[in-house]
């Protein structure tokens, strides 16, 4: 059914530090009966890869979600790419997180820039802290199984490290090879089958992210078959959409590690009035609506609507 124009606003919102690439990050919100969606893919998905994401929009602005069986959610903070001192500082003001994941094997650093963040992400954090990294799938399994002793070192012990490698076998491979837990993330979200990696046995923990996966209902039921501990994680949403990933978390029936959904601090703006902001490190489980003002403020260009217009119809015409 075509959406009204005044239900879709489209947002570009600058970041603080570099993630994923991205100094900007934008994306669509939808209204609907149940209150309001986001739709945001990365720009490098396509119109089919963005169905799911589309999917999940419609299920949080057409349906909401179900019923939470928790108030709070116990959050990491997440460490982009950055030197030592900012590293320590993001861990110190990160709300009292006591998990913490760092990004690593970012092109054009070094080993040496990784266990200075790690380091420093220790002595923030302090002994009895967790410390898990991502390496979004760039290593080969050797440079997988020496990075991994070394990080591990750093950090004083990693809980788990989040796509080392880029496969299922690969993964399973690497599970063998090293002591340090395997969390399949890409291996989950970007692949065919999803359960190939419950299967092969290649990883101890599962990410869920309800955009890629197609809304908190698909994401409820892809745990169940897989039977893996999940963490949930976001996909750099606004704090609107984030609600899905905390409504997500809220209704799993288990919930043993710390879950990715406290980036709403990597962004300088958002567009409600309370971000979700960790307090003792949880999030606060709530479905909070745009302001007005502060959507307006982070109107993007026309340009940029124009293009986010154009890939929701393709994404429409698949659906
Ligand atoms: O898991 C977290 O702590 C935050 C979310 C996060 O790391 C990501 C969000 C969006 C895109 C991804 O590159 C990235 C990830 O790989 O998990
Ligand atoms: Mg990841």
């Amino acid at each position: 059914m075509p959406r009204n124009p005044a239900d879709l606003h489209v947002w570009s919102l600058p970041l603080r530090n570099r993630f994923r690439g991205l100094t900007v990050r934008d994306g669509l919100l939808v209204r609907g009966a149940a209150g309001w969606g986001e739709f945001s893919p990365f720009w490098d998905y396509d119109a089919a890869e963005s169905l799911a994401w589309w999917r999940a929009a419609r299920e949080a602005a057409d349906e909401g979600w179900p019923a939470p069986v928790r108030t709070h959610v116990p959050v990491n903070v997440t460490v982009p790419a950055v030197d030592a001192a900012t590293a320590h500082r993001i861990v110190r003001d990160s709300g009292g997180c006591r998990t913490a994941k760092v990004k690593v094997a970012e092109p054009g650093q070094s080993l040496a820039d990784e266990l200075a963040r790690l380091e420093a992400v220790r002595d923030a954090l302090g002994p009895d802290g967790a410390i898990r990294v991502d390496a979004n799938a760039a290593w080969d399994l050797d440079t997988a199984v020496s990075r991994l002793v070394a990080l591990d070192r750093a950090a004083g012990g990693l809980e788990y490290a989040e796509q080392p490698v880029p496969g299922v076998d690969d993964l399973a491979a690497l599970r063998r090879r090293t002591h340090v837990p395997i969390a399949a993330d890409e291996s989950i979200r970007r692949a065919e089958d999803p359960l190939a990696v419950a299967r092969a046995h290649a990883a101890d923990v599962v990410v869920l992210k309800v955009q890629p996966l197609g809304g908190v209902r698909a994401c409820l039921e892809l745990a169940e078959r897989i039977g893996l501990p999940v963490v949930v994680s976001s996909a750099l949403e606004s704090s609107v959409g984030l609600a899905a990933g905390v409504a997500l978390a809220a209704a799993l029936p288990e919930l043993p590690y710390a879950c990715g959904l406290a980036t709403a601090q990597l962004f300088r703006a958002d567009l409600v009035t309370h971000p979700f902001r960790p307090v003792d490190g949880a999030l606060d489980v709530r479905r909070p609506d745009p302001d007005p003002e502060l959507l307006a403020a982070a109107r993007a260009p026309q340009e940029l609507t124009g293009r986010w217009a154009a890939r929701l119809a393709a994404v429409e015409a698949r659906a």
